[in-house]
């Protein structure tokens, strides 16, 4: 088992060294700041989601994420051609069940891409409580539930299908059915500007990408860079609204040995 947690700045200089083609399937809302987020910590974004391409498309990245926040039945199979796609190819997707519990649709829909084995699934407390059959109030996209009371739900996914669970929220946790990290850092500013948790959905696609067979770890290293650069933007921002440029600015100043240096990780 690591002790150390300084493949967070490893897998960081790679993702810049490497600059990895990240299939964003994510919903509307997100697109601006997930791909913005992404060429700030050093990966390529293409948000590319149509049917008749995102399966061929698939072949050529790196890595795809898949976001469920504003679905709509026309963008399923498109979902399901990449998702089909990466595990084919043997390259890591992640899943983003964005209030996957707020209508039979969309759980229909969750259901179906979990067949496809997502290599990992991140979300917020109540989305991952629900999705492991515990009671939830998440409402809407918005969490209401402590990332804390996540924590069991997340080892039940993580075991149930094979996968990494990341949940965030206050504190992070990650697991992968066995091994566990928590990371703390981050700012109550983050769940105020849209859509930063679908930023990070896709910013693990790139750790992911540069990290194979390794893909706890390159969770747990997206979340620490997302938990170091959030504190850090928090302390010059006002309000939400410069928080998000501030946030852009330190994912593309912050170094490796920063990152290590300042990333609160406990391994379990
Ligand atoms: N209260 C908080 N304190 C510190 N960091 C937080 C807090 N809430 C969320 N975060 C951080 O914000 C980021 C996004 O996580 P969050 O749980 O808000 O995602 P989400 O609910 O899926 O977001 P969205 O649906 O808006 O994209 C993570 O890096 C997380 O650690
Ligand atoms: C606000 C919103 N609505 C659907 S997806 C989304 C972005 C945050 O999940
Ligand atoms: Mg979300």
């Amino acid at each position: 088992m690591r002790t150390s947690t300084s493949f967070c700045g490893e897998l960081l200089d790679l993702v810049r060294e490497r600059n990895p083609l990240v299939q964003c399937i994510t919903n509307d809302v997100s697109m601006n700041i997930a791909a913005n987020v992404l060429l700030a910590a050093g990966a390529s974004p293409a948000m590319v989601s149509a049917e008749e391409e995102a399966a061929e498309f698939a072949g050529i990245a790196a890595a795809v994420t898949i976001n469920i926040g504003t679905l709509w039945a026309g963008a399923v199979p498109g979902m399901k051609g990449a998702a089909r796609e990466a595990g084919t190819a043997a390259k890591p997707w992640v899943l983003d069940p964005v209030a996957h519990y707020a209508t039979a649709f969309r759980r229909q829909v969750v259901s179906e891409l979990l067949e496809l084995k997502p290599t990992i699934i991140r979300g917020n407390a109540s989305e991952v409580r629900a999705l492991a059959g515990d009671v939830s109030q998440g409402q809407g996209v918005d969490s209401r539930d402590s990332s804390a009371s996540a924590r069991g739900s997340a080892l039940t996914l993580a075991r149930r299908h094979r996968c990494i669970v990341a949940v965030t929220g206050d504190t992070d946790f990650v697991t992968d059915g066995t091994r566990s990290a928590v990371i703390e850092g981050g700012s109550p500013l983050m769940p105020k500007v849209t859509a930063l948790g679908c930023a990070l959905t896709c910013l693990t696609g790139a750790f992911a990408a540069v990290a194979p067979g390794q893909p706890f770890e390159a969770t747990i290293a997206a979340l620490a860079l997302f938990s170091v650069c959030g504190e850090d933007a928090s302390h010059r921002a006002q309000g939400p609204g410069s928080f998000q440029p501030l946030f852009l600015d330190a994912l593309a100043a912050i170094g490796p040995q920063r990152l290590d240096a300042e990333a609160r990780i406990s391994l379990q």
